[in-house]
């Protein structure tokens, strides 16, 4: 039993744990328990458009799992179709008056829920209140997303100070706050405000001196970039100007002075964190920089790359509530029954022997939606069925649909966002294609290998890092490949690392199972990461606060 904070009543309200690690009673406990604050637009299963979402869910659990307390800020969307998602989450009765500069004061309240461990905060306020996702609606990206996102982060800074949520660690009364010794992740650009107020505002007024900011990338491409009036916004320090500054690069279609709230975080935080050490080279480079190369080479001491893990309770083939059958390394029968499901219910003849190839993500640029379409005729003429699962930009939705017209014998285009599907997808499939142009670190390459699914990727960032190429001339050649890799990105590139998957699954099956096993053993937990995340915070703990302006 658990006991969680009713906010309505002011008493503790007793409840059945979701634990979501099966190690969770396990894990070895770290040695300086810390406070621990998450900040992000996104939690899963609450809200979810990417990865983002995927990790913020994941990797608090695995920290509390480890003795830390943990609280997890993120916004209350009200969009009518998630909202019974937040029935767990009970209205503190805190009410908090932010100074939201020329944008006045805007008051928030905050939810809370207490499960697996962690302390979920959801912050409520008008402006989360409306259809579509947490970014945009059919009529695009919402105007205001960079207000929306200020008050996150300024709420974020509150709650440890305002909330009454702390005495979840064994041993403590409840009802405290969790006080100005923490350490904050901000996650992204949109939290990306939460080190400038600790810096910049806080920190000068006596507040959260002891503590610490880690900034972590999950993708450098947005960074949260509007013209240099919006400034006054913030409610930020006038001479604060200067970190956040930024221009509009060359290409960009409008000119000026703007603010850039990514490079603020960058500037501002203690450490830096992104999600694979190859991404965190790249974000180094003028290639993978996004313009920010300069600023990230002059923080490459403080800069780490820690690659994602997998929530093994949700990717799990042996209990997936999603898939017809379970199966394990040991035991690939289930396997089979999921590919035969797979390919009836995407309307192809059943037939084990046909290659049956997915592709899973937002349809977008970065992930080579484009390069997986134009692979399509070439999978076709190699007796592959193909399948894509995406949502995102109506000009790639309308290629898969005008493909699978095409070719209706070898391809099915699924337009939506459907967690189920997906994981059908990842059960059934022989083998994966990622084609992403970066690729910061990537999940469904992971979630794949857990499913003896065989990743067919772009040789980038993490896909670079979490997939061992396969060689038929290793000296050891079935103890060796989680996949193949491949580089440049393009669709003759692609076909060829198709081509040597397919004559190895053809001509010697069994190294084809050992590549499948290898994948399915490796150690992709989230433990892993969180001992490594852990690292990062006492690392900033050793040095003092970051007083760069
Ligand atoms: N149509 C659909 N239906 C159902 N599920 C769908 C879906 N489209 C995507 N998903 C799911 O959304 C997640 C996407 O994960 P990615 O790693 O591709 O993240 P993304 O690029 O959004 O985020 C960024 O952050 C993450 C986390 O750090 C990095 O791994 C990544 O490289 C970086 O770009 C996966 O769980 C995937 O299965």
């Amino acid at each position: 039993m658990y006991t969680c904070w009713n906010g309505m009543n002011g008493r503790y309200t007793m409840g059945v744990p979701l634990i979501k690690f099966d190690s969770y009673m396990a894990v070895e406990q770290a040695e300086t328990p810390l406070d621990i604050v998450f900040v992000s637009a996104e939690v899963a299963p609450w809200s979810k458009t990417g990865g983002l979402g995927d990790v913020v869910g994941s990797l608090p659990i695995a920290l509390a799992a480890r003795g830390h307390r943990v609280m997890v800020v993120a916004p209350r969307y009200i969009n009518g179709k998630s909202d019974a998602l937040y029935a767990g989450a009970f209205d503190t009765g805190c009410r908090v008056p932010l100074d939201m500069g020329a944008c006045g004061t805007q008051e928030v309240a905050f939810f809370h829920q207490h499960s697996d461990g962690v302390d979920w905060v959801f912050v409520d306020h008008p402006s989360y209140h409306r259809p579509g996702n947490p970014y945009q609606d059919e009529n695009g990206v919402f105007g205001d997303n960079q207000f929306r996102y200020a008050l996150l982060s300024l709420a974020a800074c509150e709650a440890p100070l305002q909330l009454n949520i702390g005495g979840f660690r064994s041993g403590s009364p409840p009802g405290f706050p969790y006080g100005d010794k923490v350490v904050f992740v901000a996650n992204d650009w949109h939290a990306g405000l939460v080190p400038s107020y600790i810096a910049g505002k806080y920190r000068r007024a006596g507040v959260y001196k002891d503590a610490r900011c880690i900034f972590a990338i999950h993708n450098l491409s947005h960074q949260g970039v509007e013209p240099a009036a919006t400034f006054s916004n913030f409610g930020l320090p006038e001479d604060w100007y200067d970190p956040l500054s930024w221009e509009y690069p060359s290409w960009a279609s409008i000119n000026g002075p703007a603010v850039n709230i990514l490079k603020g975080a960058l500037v501002a935080s203690d450490r830096i964190v992104t999600v694979s050490q190859g991404y965190a080279w790249e974000i180094t480079t003028p290639e993978g920089g996004w313009g920010l190369h300069g600023v990230l080479q002059a923080r490459q001491h403080v800069l780490n790359g820690i690659t994602n893990g997998v929530d093994t309770a949700e990717w799990d083939p042996q209990t997936d509530a999603h898939t017809p059958a379970p199966f394990c390394a040991n035991d690939l029968r289930g396997k089979a029954d999921c590919k035969a499901a797979l390919q009836r219910e995407l309307g192809f003849k059943v037939n084990h022997e046909v290659p049956l190839v997915g592709w899973i993500g937002r349809l977008d640029h970065q992930k080579g939606p484009d390069l997986a379409l134009e692979a399509v005729p070439g999978l076709a003429a190699r007796g592959c069925e193909f399948v894509m699962l995406g949502s995102g930009d109506a000009e790639y939705e309308n290629a898969m649909r005008a493909a699978e017209a095409e070719h209706p014998a070898s391809f099915r285009g699924w337009v939506g966002f459907s967690v189920p599907v997906a994981h059908r997808i990842i059960a059934g499939c022989d083998i994966l294609l990622m084609p992403s142009r970066f690729e910061p670190c990537g999940l469904n390459q992971l979630f794949a290998m857990r499913y003896g699914t065989i990743p067919i990727a772009h040789a980038t960032g993490g896909l670079r890092d979490t997939i061992q190429d396969y060689s038929p001339y290793a000296s050891e050649p079935s103890g060796k490949g989680t996949g193949w890799t491949f580089s440049p990105p393009d669709p003759g590139s692609m076909l060829r690392a198709v081509d040597a998957a397919l004559e190895t699954r053809w001509h010697r099956p069994e190294e084809w199972q050992a590549i499948m096993r290898n994948g399915m053993t490796a150690d992709l937990s989230w433990n892993r990461a969180a001992l490594q995340y852990e690292q990062i915070f006492n690392w900033a703990l050793m040095d003092a606060p970051v007083r760069a302006y």
